[in-house]
């Protein structure tokens, strides 16, 4: 199985600062993972170290087999940010702010074929987006907007994709829609999942793998795993409470 990320020994720093220290990680093709946390553990600066938009201090990462300073094909790695990032004052429609992730892989110089219309009409159909289409974005509901992030980052047909508290802000139908989703992407489609969360009933229910991330990785295991040893309580420090359990 090929390993889409794999970190060797890394660390984080910013000044006097270590936010992540000693990370060693690998990141499979078919994983479905999710990284918990308590605020400020280092989960974002983690994604953040696979996108390329931060560079370790100490250590190595290799992205499909590259090392990440050298790796080119950015398109294969789609990105929700927190709260879909700065969507709210895109100057765009839906259509217009989902086409924008395709640019990822087709380049900014490249008209769209029909293919790439598809691909976008499609994701946009599977976040329920169609009858959005051409609203503008900065008139949309936060949780409207959040699907929009979503459709944006998997326009460039992503291999993995990283979702940074993906979830946060949807209804009840919202996201319910969002994880039968994401379970169909992964199963159908089979893009790797990486998913940094506060919801643990989700978690529990969903993913294959979990983190749990305090500037170090204190536990790696199943969701059944990570529940039965306590390994919460110590990670956040009181006891947590999981729906459905
Ligand atoms: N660019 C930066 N410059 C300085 N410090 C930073 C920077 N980015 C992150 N940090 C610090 O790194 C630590 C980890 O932040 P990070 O956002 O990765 O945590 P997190 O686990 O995602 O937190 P949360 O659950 O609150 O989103 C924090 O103390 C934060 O202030």
């Amino acid at each position: 199985m090929t390993n889409l990320v794999e970190m060797k020994g890394v660390e984080l720093s910013f000044g006097e600062k270590k936010v992540l220290e000693d990370i060693n990680l690998c990141i499979r093709e078919g994983d479905f993972l999710a990284i918990l946390g308590p605020n400020g553990a280092g989960k974002t600066s983690l994604l953040r170290l696979i996108l390329g938009t931060y560079r370790p201090t100490r250590g190595e990462i290799f992205l499909f087999g590259v090392p990440a300073a050298r790796f080119k094909e950015r398109y294969r790695i789609g990105y929700v940010p927190q709260k879909g990032g700065q969507l709210g004052s895109f100057p765009a429609t839906v259509w217009e702010a989902v086409a924008s992730g395709r640019v990822a892989r087709t380049g900014i110089w490249r008209r769209f074929t029909p293919k790439d219309e598809e691909v976008i009409e499609k994701t946009c159909a599977a976040l329920d987006l169609l009858p959005l289409l051409h609203q503008k974005v900065s008139e949309l509901s936060g949780g409207q907007r959040q699907r929009v992030a979503i459709a944006r980052a998997l326009a460039s047909e992503p291999d993995i994709l990283l979702l940074d508290e993906a979830a946060e802000g949807l209804d009840a139908p919202g996201e319910e829609l969002f994880y039968r989703y994401l379970a169909e992407l992964h199963k159908e489609r089979k893009v790797t999942i990486v998913m940094v969360t506060h919801d643990i009933g989700a978690v529990s229910r969903r993913v294959k793998r979990v983190i749990c991330l305090n500037r170090r990785i204190v536990f790696e295991g199943t969701p059944a795993e990570c529940l039965s040893n306590n390994h919460l309580a110590e990670l956040y420090g009181a006891p947590v409470y999981v729906p459905g359990r």
